[in-house]
């Protein structure tokens, strides 16, 4: 007979699922099947005396802005306002080993033979095998069903590495920059590409946090979201800067970073217009950025994440400040984040690590 148990879904009590947002969660009704095991993180932005609604039969916390300053008091000056970027609280006062991270205006999306997509099991499946990032495998994961090694790749090789990061895409609305979006307004992606590659290593990427899942053990400390929003001159660049951060770093500590499936349905274009204010300082100051990010090195003392993001801040303040006031600032803001990280999360700080605990 067959067994009518039903199987416990992968991480149930391992992963956490953080939403930043400012409106009801009505998006979770068509995510129920796939989140409804899971606990979320709520990061409530903006207005704080506003309810945000959750529909009933989900297990979650919710912290808003005043929850944020009781808990973190001055340092909470690290965590943005009134941006997306905000969402980095939820990782840091999460208690699991994994985070999957999604807007709330991103559904569940159908894969070309008209079944829904579960998003959620398909980075679990990509945070769990191994990835590739010292020499790429031409037939893309090799790790997958149906799929290998090609030849000519080295079997020293093949063993892979652990996975911090698994990024996923968007059918629909695509993550566009403003001056994309202004002169493509009716783009939509069409094209579903059944790959997950691992990217490799030296080569940066642009990291978007709208559906994204990570090892939060391994890189969690380097996935801050940066000073966003309210008060800060530039706006939509926290995943890009969190991305070019943790790329490094997993560079330097032999971690992979994977991209490819899983889809979301991405429903609605933010608008342009507020988009190319918040975005236009960073378009030009990407183009130093970058060439910062390529080049930058971390000592082989380095070991943790932690000492690993530290030793990046001092270099942003040294190598960036000079290009506008906003890096010195972020470059203290990193150093605060770490701070509170290792306060809420004593058990992985970095002292206790460096002491060889
Ligand atoms: O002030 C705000 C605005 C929005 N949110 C929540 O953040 C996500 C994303 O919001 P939205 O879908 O409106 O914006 P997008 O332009 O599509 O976001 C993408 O661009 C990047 C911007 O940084 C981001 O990585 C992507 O998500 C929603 O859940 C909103 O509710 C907020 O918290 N505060
Ligand atoms: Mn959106």
């Amino acid at each position: 007979m067959a067994s009518s148990v039903t199987p416990t879904p992968l991480l149930k009590d391992e992963l956490d699922i953080v939403i930043p947002t400012i409106r009801n969660l009505d998006f979770l009704e068509m995510w129920r099947p796939f989140f409804q095991p899971y606990h979320l993180i709520i990061v409530q932005d903006g207005d704080p005396s506003k309810v945000i609604k959750v529909p009933e039969g989900f297990d979650y916390e919710l912290y808003n802005r005043n929850d944020i300053n009781r808990i973190l008091g001055p340092k909470a000056s690290c965590i943005s306002f009134k941006d997306s970027a905000c969402r980095c609280f939820g990782y840091m006062v999460s208690k699991k080993k994994y985070i999957f991270t999604i807007d709330d205006d991103c559904f569940v999306a159908k894969d070309p033979s008209g079944n829904d997509i579960n998003a959620l099991e398909q980075h679990i499946k990509n945070l769990l095998s191994p990835s590739t990032p010292f020499f790429f495998n031409t037939l893309y994961d090799p790790y997958r069903e149906g799929a290998d090694f090609v030849r000519g790749y080295p079997f020293s090789l093949r063993e892979g590495v652990s996975t911090a990061v698994s990024h996923g895409l968007w059918l629909n609305i695509p993550d566009y920059d403003a001056p994309t979006q202004l002169v493509k307004p009716r783009e939509r992606n069409t094209r579903f590409v059944d790959a997950v590659m691992t990217i490799p290593k030296g080569t940066l990427f642009p990291m978007c946090g709208m559906n994204l899942a990570f090892d939060r053990e391994l890189i969690g400390p380097a996935m801050y979201f940066g000073l966003m929003g309210d008060g800060q001159p530039i706006g939509r660049y926290d995943d890009m800067w969190a991305g070019w951060c943790i790329k490094v770093i997993c560079d330097h500590l032999g971690l992979g970073v994977k991209t490819g499936l899983p889809y979301i349905w991405h429903s609605k274009a933010s608008n342009p217009f507020v988009n190319l204010k918040k975005e236009y300082k960073g378009i030009y100051w990407q183009e130093e950025l970058i060439p910062f990010f390529q080049a930058a090195t971390l000592p082989k003392e380095c070991t943790t994440v932690q000492s690993c993001y530290k030793e990046l801040s001092k270099q942003v303040k040294a190598k960036l400040g000079k290009i506008d006031d906003y890096f010195n600032k972020l470059a203290d803001a990193m150093l605060t984040w770490i701070e509170a990280w290792d306060e809420l999360n004593p058990s992985t700080s970095s002292q206790k690590l460096s002491n060889g605990k």
